[in-house]
């Protein structure tokens, strides 16, 4: 026999307050709310909670609407009007100070059983739902509670199908349940392309008692970009139609376009679904489809460092990313590793080839300024393509080293002329054949330029530089010609 939803379900759906007080009872972690009805209870709540707060509207809120924060004492009434009066069912909500906002698609059978597919990350433009990212970057025991929490709630439910179920990320790492939408969500259209049944399905299965299917994600990571209108009216649609052309040509990616009639800022017009090997793959798609919505996660990555303590407990991310054609270009290039390190700059150092790995090279420009990086110092030998293309592809600046292969026939110019040789528009920092370690220089002077204390250290360089000469200098007048040994360095 199949069971039927409890008559009760729409209800308790419908009206947040009745859902929290719900979830409270079933002991779903949630941030403190109470019930408004008159002025007498905000300001209550003001002494409860302290300022902000948060006032909802107990129905038909979403995407920002029938929310508003309550900043302070003058604040309250113009908050409850703007959200239509006390008649119309409000509850205020403690502030919570989140690192990052999680989601979690929820799937229940009519028989009551929940399936979760894995714990996103979503990122708001003005209250609106921008992108999300799968699995979201937290640390393990944090997703393993937000799925546990998005899990615990919606079975404490009586309906059938799939639930978005929204969550706060706190320092500490705990967890807060902020909302549940009884329907198919934004936080999962990533599924459509990312896990093996897309979060529409499964509502179907499971409102028509049907096997709940599987939730596995298919790509390491998977990322969402809602298409937002830009502006109103063609401009609108020619700037949606932009996006869509990038996305078309970027590998891993599906576009979903809604067909709506017009175009207004804010509305959303489409969302387009991104696949990749890794969280920097991914991410550096997004980035060449949204360069701000790619920074957008960038920014969230150093929110969560910057929570987690990252200065005692990880390392601190790369400034400068060193790149090179091969790895026999090391035994070159490892002279501006060595400079960054004598400037405490920490710095990434890899191969990558443009005419290898032609793919991983547009990847890694793309993304580089995302990822925090402030310059990138390029090396390569022979056809020496590497620093051209990707400071073609970044807006960063690049720091071109011409390498000479063991062996090479033409002495390294062929790299020199290659790396040097840049058309109007792209520009390439160039230093010596050989000299790895100018690079380096160059990058934290770059730096420097906006760093007060790693220009006090260039400086202090310069100096040593003037006094070791000045040194060698009188050594040589003192000792005569023939007696003075030249130090080797
Ligand atoms: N131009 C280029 C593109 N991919 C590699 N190279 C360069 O080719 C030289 C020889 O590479 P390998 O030693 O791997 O054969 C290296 O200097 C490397 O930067």
């Amino acid at each position: 026999m199949q069971m039927q939803p409890h008559p009760n379900t729409i209800r308790v759906i419908q009206d947040k307050f009745a859902q929290k007080q719900h979830f409270a009872a079933a002991g779903v972690p949630l941030p403190e709310f109470r019930d408004i009805k008159c002025r007498g209870c905000m300001e209550a709540t003001a002494r409860a909670f302290g300022f902000p707060f948060m006032l909802k509207s107990k129905r038909l809120a979403y995407d920002g609407k029938g929310n508003a924060v309550v900043r302070d004492e003058a604040a309250m009434d113009a908050a409850v009007e703007a959200l239509g009066g006390y008649a119309q069912g409000l509850y205020a909500e403690k502030w919570a100070p989140f690192v990052k906002e999680l989601a979690v698609m929820v799937v229940r059978s009519r028989d009551g059983q929940v399936v979760s597919y894995p714990v996103v990350e979503t990122i708001h433009k003005d209250s609106i739902c921008h992108v999300t990212e799968s699995p979201a970057e937290a640390p393990p025991q944090a997703l393993a509670a937000a799925q546990a929490c998005a899990e615990r709630a919606i079975a404490c439910l009586q309906g059938a199908g799939i639930f978005g179920v929204e969550m706060f990320l706190l320092a500490d790492g705990s967890i807060l349940l902020n909302e549940v939408a009884p329907r198919p969500h934004n936080s999962g259209h990533y599924t459509q392309d990312g896990c093996q049944t897309s979060q529409f399905e499964n509502h179907i299965r499971a409102v028509l008692g049907w096997p709940l299917g599987n939730t596995q994600q298919l790509a390491p990571c998977s990322i969402m970009l809602n298409l937002l209108g830009e502006e109103d009216g063609e401009e609108g649609v020619r700037r949606a139609h932009d996006v869509m052309a990038r996305a078309y040509l970027t590998p891993g990616t599906n576009v979903h376009w809604y067909g709506k009639d017009g175009m207004k800022k804010g509305r959303k017009v489409g969302h387009i679904n991104i696949n990749g090997g890794s969280r920097a793959e991914a991410r550096a798609r997004l980035a060449a489809l949204d360069p701000a919505a790619a920074a957008s996660l960038t920014r969230s990555s150093h929110a969560l460092a910057a929570a987690q303590g990252e200065a005692g407990s990880q390392q601190p991310s790369p400034q400068v990313g060193i790149i090179m054609g091969s790895d026999s270009d090391l035994a070159t290039m490892k002279a501006a590793a060595q400079v960054l390190a004598e400037f405490d700059i920490p710095c990434e150092i890899t191969v990558v080839s443009a005419h290898r790995t032609p793919q991983r090279m547009m990847d890694y420009a793309r993304s580089a300024h995302t990822r925090g990086l402030k310059a990138i110092i390029a090396g390569a030998g022979g056809a020496a393509h590497l620093p051209g293309m990707v400071a073609a592809m970044t807006p960063l600046p690049v720091i071109g080293v011409p390498v000479k292969p063991a062996g090479a026939y033409l002495d390294g110019l062929d790299a020199l002329l290659s790396i040097v040789q840049m058309p109007k528009g792209v520009p390439v920092a160039t230093v010596a054949i050989g000299n790895a370690a100018n690079a380096g220089l160059l990058a934290v002077r770059i730096l420097g330029a906006y760093d007060p204390a790693l220009l006090e250290k260039m400086i202090a360089y310069q100096d040593g530089m003037r006094t070791m000469v000045l040194d060698k200098a009188s050594k040589l007048e003192e000792q005569g010609w023939e007696a003075y040994k030249v130090a080797t360095h």
